[in-house]
Order: structure tokens, then sequence, then C-alpha cells
């Protein structure tokens, strides 16, 4: 992927989200060299931002390093910066041990610390001065998710020509929960900046509303729109559920190449020709339920009903968040459990859970997914979890089954799923059990349906959604009188 410096241009279309859609990794001449990011918010907004011909503000994953915009692999990129002590404080603390632990029903207890929310603030300000000089008068700015929950206000303040998107790509907690943050009043205020709060699923609209009431603000529920207003200081901000989703057309595509049909069928000659290949691919992550799912292995290939060289069982995971003691602990923690089952159950040559620890690319990860007749998608808690969507939408043919948590956002959408309680680990051994012996006509109606809809409902038109209420959204601002200091009604970017 080729990366070139570009200069700073204003842009009617501005993504701002903590990560850049590339990762650079320092390299022995001064210049990084990129990699991909990690996570399902770059998988959803590269393909949208390419559509838009828009501009990406993000941290580019290094430490006390400026770089300059560039744009990259054809997309235009605006790096901001973070110290070492930031990485820490703001997106290893506040962000990543306090917020991603809370809203993800305290699975781990989240800590406080009152530097890591100054640190916060500070970023946040940052991210704000980065898209107030990006956006060009009148522009679309487009916030994602919890580590830059105060930039919609600050935004507006900075700019109010400028229409507010805030999009949360992970649960909305209930209020009591919320609530226990220190800061939830700044919180609530900052996301309140923009003139659409999105959430992935209804329920955490619902949640962010009753927290906004408890908070002061006057409430219309969702009308027959489904998107509820919110009135705050003289305008109002519209909140509603916009599910994310994958670019499935392309994934299609790709999982029917040739290279990809291939490379897939080597894969399982390189697994040893089994009966059945089941399969997980998670970023590590205690929210993901990966020590769950072992144990529910463990208990298969203990009572002999799956049976290493008949059934491969795969694993992969991206390593995530190291820093964090929890993420290391987790890791520890997976690792001793493989170990345990392999040398239960595995045979010389035959291990029972084949355990992958990296990143995989693109074409490699469709063509395991396309190899795979089980997929094992059992998160504790996950907002959407954009790998069950890809699994579908990789598999045209109505092959495969994909056994999934009810506690994942995409469990509302994918109802061909067959639907656990990732901590039931009995039930979850005997769903794997049922469904391998489930009738094939059945197992294929369930694909197709799913198929079906991750074809309709695809990343372009959750973009597409989201951005029609948005413009919505921001004409009502102008009718109700509000000043934007003659802006012009922004449209939604080409394509998107
Ligand atoms: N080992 C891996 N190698 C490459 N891509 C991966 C790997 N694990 C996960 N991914 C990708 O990362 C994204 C994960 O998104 P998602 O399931 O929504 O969860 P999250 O964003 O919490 O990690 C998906 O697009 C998936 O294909
Ligand atoms: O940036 P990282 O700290 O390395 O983490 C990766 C991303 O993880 C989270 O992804 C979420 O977004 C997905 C797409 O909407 C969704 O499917 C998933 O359920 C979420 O967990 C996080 O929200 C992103 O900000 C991170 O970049």
């Amino acid at each position: 992927m080729q990366s070139v410096p570009c200069r700073p241009q204003r842009s009617d279309f501005v993504v701002v989200a903590n990560r850049l859609p590339v990762v650079g990794e320092p390299t022995e001449s001064g210049e990084p060299s990129w990699r991909r990011s990690p996570g399902g918010l770059v998988t959803a907004l590269e393909p949208v931002l390419r559509r838009a011909q828009g501009v990406w503000i993000g941290w580019a994953g290094e430490c006390d390093r400026r770089t300059a915009p560039f744009s990259h692999d054809g997309m235009r990129v605006h790096p901001v910066s973070l110290s070492a002590r930031e990485l820490a404080s703001y997106y290893e603390g506040f962000s990543n041990a306090t917020v991603w632990p809370l809203f993800h029903d305290t699975i781990v207890p989240p800590t406080l610390d009152r530097g890591w929310w100054q640190s916060y603030v500070q970023v946040n300000t940052r991210f704000a001065e980065a898209a107030a000089l990006a956006a060009a008068p009148g522009a679309t700015v487009w916030v994602h998710d919890y580590q830059l929950l105060l930039v919609p206000a600050m935004l507006r303040t900075l700019r109010p020509d400028v229409t507010i998107g805030f999009f949360l790509h992970i649960p909305f907690p209930p209020e009591e929960l919320f609530m226990q943050l220190p800061w939830w009043t700044e919180i609530i205020d900052g996301m309140l900046g923009a003139d659409l709060v999105g959430f992935q699923l209804p329920r955490d609209a619902e949640n962010f509303r009753r927290t906004a009431a408890i908070r002061g603000s006057a409430i219309d529920p969702p009308g027959a729109d489904a998107i509820g207003r919110i009135h705050v200081g003289g305008r109002v901000a519209w909140t509603g559920a916009f599910p994310v989703a994958v670019d499935a057309a392309g994934l299609t595509t790709l999982a029917t190449s040739a290279a990809v049909r291939g490379r897939a069928r080597r894969i399982r000659a390189e697994l040893g020709q089994p009966d059945t290949v089941i399969l997980s691919v998670d970023r590590l992550d205690y929210t993901k339920g990966i020590p769950e799912r072992l144990a529910a292995l463990d208990a298969l290939y203990k009572q002999g009903r799956l049976i290493p060289g008949r059934h491969a069982t795969v694993q992969i995971v991206t390593p995530s968040r190291e820093r964090i003691p929890q993420y290391r602990e987790l890791r520890r923690r997976i690792e001793i459990e493989v170990g345990h089952i392999n040398g239960a159950y595995g045979a010389l040559g035959r291990p029972a859970v084949h355990y992958l620890h990296r990143s995989v690319g693109r074409e490699e990860l469709a063509a395991f997914l396309v190899a795979t007749d089980l997929m094992l998608v059992t998160p504790l808690r996950d907002g959407m979890n954009l790998v069950a969507k890809e699994y579908a939408a990789c598999h045209p043919d109505a092959d495969g089954a994909l056994i999934l948590s009810e506690f994942a956002g995409a469990a509302a959408e994918l109802h061909g799923a067959y639907l656990v309680n990732p901590y039931d680990t009995d039930r979850l051994a005997s769903t794997v059990d049922a469904v391998l012996n489930d009738p094939v006509a059945q197992r294929s109606r369930r694909m197709d349906t799913m198929h079906r809809q991750v074809r309709r409902h695809d990343v372009h038109a959750w973009a597409r959604s989201y951005l029609g209420v948005l413009h919505r959204a921001r004409a009502g601002r102008t009718v109700l009188g509000v000043s934007t200091r003659g802006a012009a009604l922004p449209h939604a970017p080409a394509g998107a």
C-alpha cells in the first residue's frame, strides 16, 4: 500500500475516529511502515470514506511523533499525535480501562482515575481542533465512538456552521451503570453536541435518552420514523439506531474468487481434510467470550463429541491493547486453556484446537471463512460483531452455519443464526453438537436468510441511512432558526 504526503486541504466530509485506518510501525529508516488497523470500526468506515472521498482524522498508532497529512492507498488521512503518557492515560486508561468495561456490562471492573479523565478531555480537545481545521464551511463531520465522546460539543463551539454526527460502535449502558462515572454529565453534554447521536441498537438509543432525561432534557420519544428527539438549550439532537454492516458485495466477490476458493481448499488440506472445520476469529478481548468458548470445546472433546482429525477447530485472535493488564492476563488464560485442551485430547499432528495469535490479511481471512463449516461467534457483550456478518457474506452458496451469542448486536438481524447464551457453556456445547447433526437443508435455509440480510443491509446502506437522517436533523436545525452562520445546507457526500 502506498503512502504519499498530501497538503492539508479542507473537506466537505470529515470522519473523526480514534484510529486511522492504518497503523504506523517504526522502521530503521525512521519512516514508518503502514499496516491495516485492527477492529470493526475501520472495517466499516474504510469503504464509506473511500466512496465519499473525504478526510479521516485519527491517531496513527505511534507515540511522540508528528506525522503530516498524507494520502494512503488513495485515502486522505490527517494524523493526530498522542504522547506516550496520553497513550497510557487517554487510550489505555480512560477509553479502554474505564469506558470500555463500563459500557460492556462491567465484565471486568472499570477503573476510575481523575488524571485519566483530564487526559481524555485534553485529547478530545485536540481531536475537535483537528476536525475544526479540516472541515470546509458547512461540512459534514462524522465523529465515532467512545474514545471521542466529548468531541461533538467541543466541535460545535469551534464550528457552529458544520453538521455534526456522532455514532457509538459499542453498547450504551443502562443509566444505573453509566451514572457510576463521576463525569457522566460532561459525557452526556458532549454527545448531545451532535445533530444526530446514532447507536447500534434501539435499546442503546433508549438507554441514552433515559439518561439525557435524567440530565434534564425534554425528550420526544421515537415516532413513526424511529427517531427520538432530545431538546438541549434551544436546539434539538436526534437519536436513533443504525446497525453497522459490512461491504458484503466486496466480500462475496472475494470469497468466490478462484484465489480464495483455492486457498480455502488448501486450508482444509493443511488441517488434514477433516469432515468439519469449526472457526472463531476475534480481537483478543475479554468481551469476546473466548475462555467460555474454550470451556465448551473442552467438554466436547472430553466427551468424544468432537474428535481431533474428524473435527478441526481453529481459533484466530488479533493481538489487542496488549499493555493493559486484563488483556495480558486474558491472553495467558487462553493460551493455558488451549495448551490444556491440546495436551489432553490432541494427537501427533492433530491438535484439537489450532491457535493463531496474529492478524491475517483480507484474502486469507476470507479463505478461512469460506473453508469453515461452523462459525462460533460467542461474545459476552458486543456492540455489533462484524465477523458474524463477514461469515454470512462469504457464503453465497448457503453452506455453513453460525452459532451466535444473543449478546452480540448482530443477533438482532441475523435471524438464521443459532443463538446461544455464551455464559452457559453446557448449552453452548450441546448447540455445537445439535447444529452438526441438523439436516443440511435446514442449515442451508438459515445461511441463505443471513446471506440475503447482509447483502441487503450493507455498509453503504448503513452510511446512507445514517447520513440521510443526519441531514434531515440539520435541516430541522435551520428551520428552528438556530444560527448556522450562513452556511449552506450540507448534502450527503457523493455515493455515501
Ligand atoms: N486475526 C485477524 N486477522 C485479520 N482481521 C481480523 C482478525 N480478527 C478480527 N479481524 C477483523 O477485525 C474486525 C473485527 O470487527 P468486530 O467483529 O466488529 O469486532 P471488534 O471491532 O470489537 O474487534 C473484522 O472486520 C474482522 O474480520
Ligand atoms: O482501536 P482498538 O483499541 O485496537 O480496538 C478496535 C476497535 O474495537 C471496537 O470495535 C467496535 O466496532 C465494531 C464496528 O462497529 C463493532 O462491530 C464492535 O462490536 C465494536 O466493539 C471499538 O469500538 C473501536 O473503536 C475500535 O477501533
